[in-house]
This record gives structure tokens, C-alpha cells and sequence, in this order.
């Protein structure tokens, strides 16, 4: 095999000055943090309250629990954490988020538990100084599923949403979320057909704000998750022998759903919650005879309606 003759390299430090690296400069600014300028406490007339200010985009371990097989699991939690400040403050004390996620986690999977991130959001607003914080943590929810004939089992998943509102005046406000993926079958394709319909998954998406009551006796996730799948035509399973394929197969055309029909049975579910205030059911198809999908949504507040 030929030879290569090695490569004569400069050294890591010769490369880095050959790619521009300078010496440092003469430091005359003070390096102790109470030496140094606090702009962002700096207070004078900044025109405009801000309603939100803080991080996004921040990924973190997440611990959840269900009621669901598995009981607990790790998953990966994207944060975004705000509060108001006034229209005298300059800024925000950035650093003070992600503080204390480590202070709430110590370096492990972050407890989105409800009653976690209450208290975590009460802190947080402290910590800050500030009346209010809001946090919003999005996360793939894994739960077991087994085939209908074989339980045979496998792993799903929904994407899942909690947002807490924490206001020193006005207490919490907690609104969650899920997205969950189902079968829907065509009623009109069915009726009109000799024979077949078309069919499709079709994504259920659940935002409800939780009533004060809520404690965590009741899984929402799982509540969310089954009163998408209770009223589809078909569950959405992760391993299908012949057994289950024919079950669901046949499942789907005994129950044909229009996108009108899921957002209107889901509603009637979401509706009999007692934890459930006010909700917003969408369900999304992605149609198997279109290039675009359909969609139906229904948005409910009990309060108003009561
Ligand atoms: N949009 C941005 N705002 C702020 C940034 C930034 O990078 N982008 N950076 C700062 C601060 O320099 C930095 O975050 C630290 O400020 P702070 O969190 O206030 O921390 P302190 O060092 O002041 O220590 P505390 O004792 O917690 O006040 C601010 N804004």
C-alpha cells in the first residue's frame, strides 16, 4: 500500500495565531461581580412595560409521571421561561433561569410534575424579583400500547404541552396540552364506495385550561390521549400482527369520522371533565386522496356557557 509521507503541522498555538488568534489586550475593567455595571437593574423611564421578557429554546432532562405504562419516564423537555418587568427596569437577570433549573434539578431529569412547576414558578418569580413568570415546557410523552388481538406491545407517542402562569395578585393559571395521532376513516367515501373508504391518520390536538380543582389524582395526558383515541374510527398501534391489522382494519370502518365529527365527539369528552375549564379540540387529517389535509376545531369555554 503506498506510503504517505506525515503531514508537517505548525503547533495548536501557531495554527490558531496563524488563523488570527491575537495576544489578550490590557484589562483595565473590573473583573468582581459587585465592581462591575448592573445595566440591566439600571432604573429610569423605558417607555413600555414588557409583558414577557426571559429564555426559549432551553432543552433540558424532564422526569414525568403517568398513569400509563412506564410509570416514569426521562424525556427531553424544550422550556421557555418569562416575566414581566416594569417600565422603569432595564432588563431582566438572564442568567437567573437557567439558575434555577440547576437548583430545581441538581443536574438530574427536571420534575414537571403540576405541583412541581408551581412551586418552581413561584420561586422563579421571586428569584427574579418580579410579580409574575411564566413557563412553558413542550416534551414527547412515551407510553406502551399493545396490539388489540396479539398485546403484542410497543412504545407510542404524543407530543405534550404544560404552560403555568404564576401572578403574585392573581395565583396560577395552567394550561396543558397534548397531540395525539389516531385513524379516521371517510363516512362520505364509505357511503358513496361499492366497496373500501378512504382513511388516514388524523392528529388531535387538545389545549385545556385546567380548573383549580385539578390535583394529579387523574392523569391528563392519558384523559387527553383517550378522548382522542376513544372516539376515532382506530387507535394508532406501534406492532400490528394479521390478528390486530384485521381488528383495527375492520374498527375503522365500523366507525367512519369527518375531522367534524372528532372535534365535536372529543369536545363532548373534554366537556364531562370536571378538571376541564375551557378547552380548544382540533383535529388535523392528512387526507390519503389530497395533497393538503383537512381540519375542523372547536374552542369551548364552560364560563361562558354556564
Ligand atoms: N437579551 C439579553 N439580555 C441580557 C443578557 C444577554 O446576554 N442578552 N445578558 C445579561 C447579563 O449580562 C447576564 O445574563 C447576567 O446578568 P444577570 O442574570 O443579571 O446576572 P448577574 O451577574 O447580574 O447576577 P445576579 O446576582 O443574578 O443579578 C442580562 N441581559
Amino acid at each position: 500500500m503506498k506510503e504517505f509521507s506525515a503531514k508537517q503541522l505548525p503547533t495548536k498555538e501557531e495554527r490558531h495565531k496563524l488563523f488570527g488568534s491575537v495576544e489578550p489586550g490590557e484589562k483595565i475593567k473590573p473583573t468582581e461581580k459587585e465592581k462591575m455595571p448592573d445595566l440591566q437593574n439600571t432604573h429610569k423611564d423605558f417607555l413600555f412595560d414588557i409583558n414577557q421578557v426571559g429564555i426559549s429554546n432551553v432543552k433540558h432532562p424532564v422526569q414525568v409521571s403517568s398513569k400509563m405504562k412506564p410509570e416514569t419516564q426521562t424525556t427531553v423537555g424544550t422550556f421557555k421561561m418569562t416575566s414581566s418587568i416594569k417600565q422603569n427596569h432595564k432588563g431582566t437577570n438572564m442568567s437567573r433561569f437557567t439558575e434555577m433549573i440547576q437548583l430545581y434539578s441538581k443536574g438530574n431529569p427536571f420534575d414537571i410534575s403540576i405541583a412541581s412547576l408551581k412551586a418552581f414558578t413561584k420561586d422563579m418569580a421571586e428569584r427574579l424579583e418580579q410579580d409574575d413568570n411564566q413557563l412553558t415546557v413542550s416534551f414527547p410523552w412515551f407510553f406502551e400500547r399493545s396490539g388489540p388481538a396479539s398485546d403484542m406491545p410497543g412504545m407510542n407517542h404524543a407530543d405534550a404541552e404544560i404552560t403555568i402562569l404564576y401572578d403574585k395578585h392573581a395565583g396560577y393559571q395552567i394550561t396543558v396540552s397534548l397531540k395525539g395521532t389516531i385513524t379516521t376513516l371517510c363516512p362520505c367515501s364509505k357511503e358513496i364506495s361499492e366497496y373500501s373508504a378512504h382513511n388516514q391518520r388524523g392528529n388531535v390536538t387538545m389545549t385545556v385550561d385546567l380548573s383549580s380543582e385539578y390535583n394529579e389524582e387523574v392523569d391528563w395526558k392519558y384523559a387527553l390521549l383517550e378522548a382522542a383515541e376513544s372516539n376515532a374510527s382506530a387507535r394508532i398501534h406501534p406492532v400490528l400482527k394479521r390478528p390486530d391489522e384485521k381488528m383495527v382494519t375492520e374498527q375503522a370502518y365500523e366507525n367512519p369520522r369527518f375531522v367534524e365529527d372528532m372535534v365535536r365527539l372529543v369536545a363532548a369528552d373534554l366537556y364531562e371533565m370536571p378538571f376541564v375549564n375551557k378547552f380548544t379540540v382540533t383535529c388535523e387529517n392528512e387526507e390519503s386522496i389530497h395533497l393538503h389535509d383537512a381540519i375542523a376545531s372547536i374552542t369551548y369555554d364552560k364560563a361562558l356557557h354556564a
